[in-house]
């Protein structure tokens, strides 16, 4: 359920903060200079990020009328100044003088790191939530960029050295985690790549408003006068977050359109989650995501297991034709295995997804994508099993 707010024209000592992101160049600082362009008085200030040393952008957007701006310079707003961020939102807060605040997050910047500043506690036992409200993750999208990218991921498809996210990965988790997603230059991008695009956000974030404009062209109204954000959903909105968490352990397999009901049954979008117990050979998994990952694949995440590292959960993520594989911590049987956790010691939630004889270890996987072969997927990944 939304909570509305009254549109924010009086200052607050806990203002809304709303988060622009979206990959280098799709147009956050043209929205941003088009919002504060309809302050009309009301008194908003803008924390803009730029890597550069030298801050363009806050130059630019000052320029368009805002009652301040703060630039944020040498770093990115989600890891490098990402205190310095919080510390100038707080500061603005106890003014007590602004009724909305924009941060224009880099271009490079994850989401969801700036959400943890709200709601991760400090060592102090402070967090951001306590002097600002957030209002609205909202991403920008160049409609013809992200279609590009998306076609360029295959092209080059080859797994991504190890700890190095390729574009459109970093493309899709912006537009995974947001409440908002605007799909700008859609005076440049055809019809029919602007419907392509916005089947594609769809496909991986079900629940986000998107709108299509050209030039940032948004009322400033839409964004200022409601809160959208939420703690317990925009985080998690992804859709393979949701079909890995829930529907996936209750039904062993959710086949059929990722978004039922919607045009983009047009696109011929389609979801499933691959489980299996047994163990994959590490050897010929990988070769698999380098070298059969079919045409249509948008996006694949989730865990597996290898016989050769069995203490390990392995995380494989597909953006595109672009793998990574990784091992990201050690399964909780394992852990039994070493004596090094007793049983009353694992947490309910593994328990539940437990199955002698390899205790969590499970290959459970979840493809997103245009006319999945399914089948030859299964197929694929049953012939990596050991
Ligand atoms: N044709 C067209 N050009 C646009 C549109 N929106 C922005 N641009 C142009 O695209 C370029 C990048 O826009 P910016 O607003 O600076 O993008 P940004 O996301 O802030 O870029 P970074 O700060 O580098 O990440 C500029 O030259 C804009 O004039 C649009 O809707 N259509």
């Amino acid at each position: 359920m939304r909570k509305m707010v009254p549109p924010s024209d009086s200052p607050r000592s806990r203002p809304p903060v709303t988060v622009l992101s979206g990959f280098l160049g799709a147009g956050k600082t043209t929205l941003l200079r088009h919002l504060l362009g309809q302050a009309e008085g009301r008194r908003w200030a803008a924390i803009v990020n730029d890597v550069a040393a030298i801050n363009i952008d806050a130059a630019l957007v000052a320029a368009a009328g805002a009652q301040r701006v703060v630039p944020l310079g040498n770093g990115c707003v989600c890891c490098t100044v990402r205190d310095e961020l919080a510390e100038t939102l707080a500061e603005l807060a106890a003014t007590g003088d602004y009724a909305h605040v924009f941060v224009e997050a880099t271009g490079v910047a994850d989401p969801r790191s700036i959400v943890r500043l709200f709601t991760r506690t400090n060592p102090f036992g402070r967090k951001l939530d306590d002097f600002a409200q957030l209002s609205a993750l909202v991403t920008v999208v160049d409609a013809r960029q992200f279609e590009v990218e998306e076609r360029k991921s295959r092209d080059g498809r080859k797994r991504a050295a190890s700890g190095v996210k390729p574009v459109f990965d970093l493309m899709l988790e912006q537009v995974e985690c947001a409440d908002v997603v605007v799909l700008n230059k859609c005076d440049v991008a055809t019809a029919e790549a602007v419907r392509r695009v916005e089947a594609l956000v769809r496909a991986v974030n079900a629940r986000a408003e998107i709108w299509r404009v050209a030039q940032g062209r948004v009322a400033a109204a839409e964004v200022v006068g409601r809160v959208r954000f939420q703690a317990d959903v925009t985080p998690g909105a992804a859709e393979w977050v949701r079909l890995l968490g829930g529907a996936a352990r209750h039904a062993a397999v959710r086949t059929g359109p990722a978004v039922a009901g919607r045009h983009e049954a047009a696109f011929g979008i389609t979801s499933f989650v691959y489980e299996e117990r047994r163990a994959f050979a590490e050897e010929k998994l990988r070769a698999w995501f380098e070298a059969a990952l079919p045409e249509g694949l948008l996006r694949a995440k989730g865990f597996f297991w290898v016989r050769e590292r069995a203490a390990d959960m392995g995380f494989a993520s597909v953006a595109g034709g672009a793998a990574r594989l990784e091992f990201i911590g050690t399964w909780a049987a394992a852990l039994r295995e070493r004596g090094v956790v007793t049983d009353a010691e694992i947490p309910p939630s593994t328990r539940e997804r437990w199955a002698e004889p390899h205790g969590d270890r499970r290959q459970e996987l979840v493809f997103i994508g245009v006319t999945l072969p399914e089948a030859e997927i299964r197929a694929g990944l049953a012939a990596c099993l050991v």
